[in-house]
């Protein structure tokens, strides 16, 4: 299976939300990082064929997605930045309604809303309420509802805001092991959500993709960029003035920077790793890093 993105241009009035975007996705779990109004919720509407692009194409295997129509629709499971869940239902009645709204039949209704309760860990809280479920219980009843289908393609528009640390962990896992077989597409300004279930992390600017790479490629392409340096506190805004500067830790009484920089910016300064937050400060340093 192969999602072809040709192209795809959209323009609202004289903003170009998206600009002649290229890509090729096949299964895996693809992450796409970007800042605020980069483009994302725009890429990922068009990949679920609620929005048509203003020029270029997307293909499965070689078919438009728009002549596709239902057929395509019926392969995508989509689930949007902001779901509206019935508080008063419980789990089990509102994955069984929206059931009834995809059309499933209603003789595999009951076996198939029982397998995704079980696979999003829902099973047990299926007689209550979703009004009193967390934020993550929320999230995966909002998967559960995507996979009623048994989408070829999931597309998830940032999942994870809001998110505890715990509950993100679990969802990851989740999605990770629901991508052996599928494409899934998700977008996010969280590194952590993508760093170890990515197969490809695909970068958006202003409406370009100017990354696509493995976590790791990417990663190597900053290998000798990322600095720590101890110094004082007054010393801190000539540093954040010059510098691309991430996390700053005291260390004792003073301060430990994490510089991103080509060159070495003091000799004191000490070589590091690099993880994806750096990488992210790398691309979208003018911006608020998440
Ligand atoms: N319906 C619309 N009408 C006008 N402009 C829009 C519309 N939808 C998006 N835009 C603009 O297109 C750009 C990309 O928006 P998009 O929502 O795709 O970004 P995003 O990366 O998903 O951002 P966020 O992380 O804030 O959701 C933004 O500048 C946004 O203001």
């Amino acid at each position: 299976m192969k999602l072809t993105i040709k192209q795809v241009t959209k323009t609202f009035k004289e903003k170009k939300a998206l600009d002649a975007i290229d890509l090729e996705l096949t299964t895996g779990v693809y992450g796409i990082l970007g800042a605020n109004g980069s483009g994302k919720t725009t890429l990922m509407r068009i990949l679920a064929s609620v929005m048509k692009p203003t020029s270029g194409q997307v293909l499965l295997d070689g078919q438009d997605i728009m002549a596709m129509s239902h057929e395509y629709r019926n392969l995508i499971g989509y689930l949007p930045q902001h779901v509206g869940l019935y508080k008063n239902f419980t789990a089990e009645k509102f994955l069984k309604y929206i059931a009834a709204l995809k059309g499933l039949p209603k003789e595999e209704t009951d076996e198939k809303v029982d397998e995704v309760l079980e696979l999003v860990g829902l099973s047990e809280a299926r007689r209550k309420k979703v009004g009193e479920f967390s934020g993550g219980m929320k999230r995966r009843v909002g998967i559960a509802q995507a996979l009623l289908n048994d989408p070829k393609i999931l597309i998830v528009d940032e999942p994870t805001a809001g998110l505890d640390p715990k509950e993100r962990i679990r969802f990851r896992n989740l999605l990770s092991k629901i991508s052996s077989n599928r494409i899934v597409v998700l977008s996010t300004h969280i590194v952590s959500d993508i760093e170890f279930i990515a197969k490809e992390v695909l970068i958006l600017k202003e409406g370009q993709l100017i990354k696509k790479e493995t976590p790791q490629r990417l990663l190597k392409g900053i290998e000798d960029k990322v600095w720590t340096l101890v110094i004082d506190e007054n010393e801190i805004p000539r540093y954040q003035s010059q510098y691309k500067v991430g996390n700053i830790a005291r260390v004792d009484d003073r301060f430990q920077l994490r510089i991103l920089s080509d060159d070495q910016p003091d000799h004191d300064a000490i070589q590091d790793h690099p993880n994806l937050e750096d990488l992210y400060l790398y691309y979208f340093d003018e911006e608020e890093t998440a």
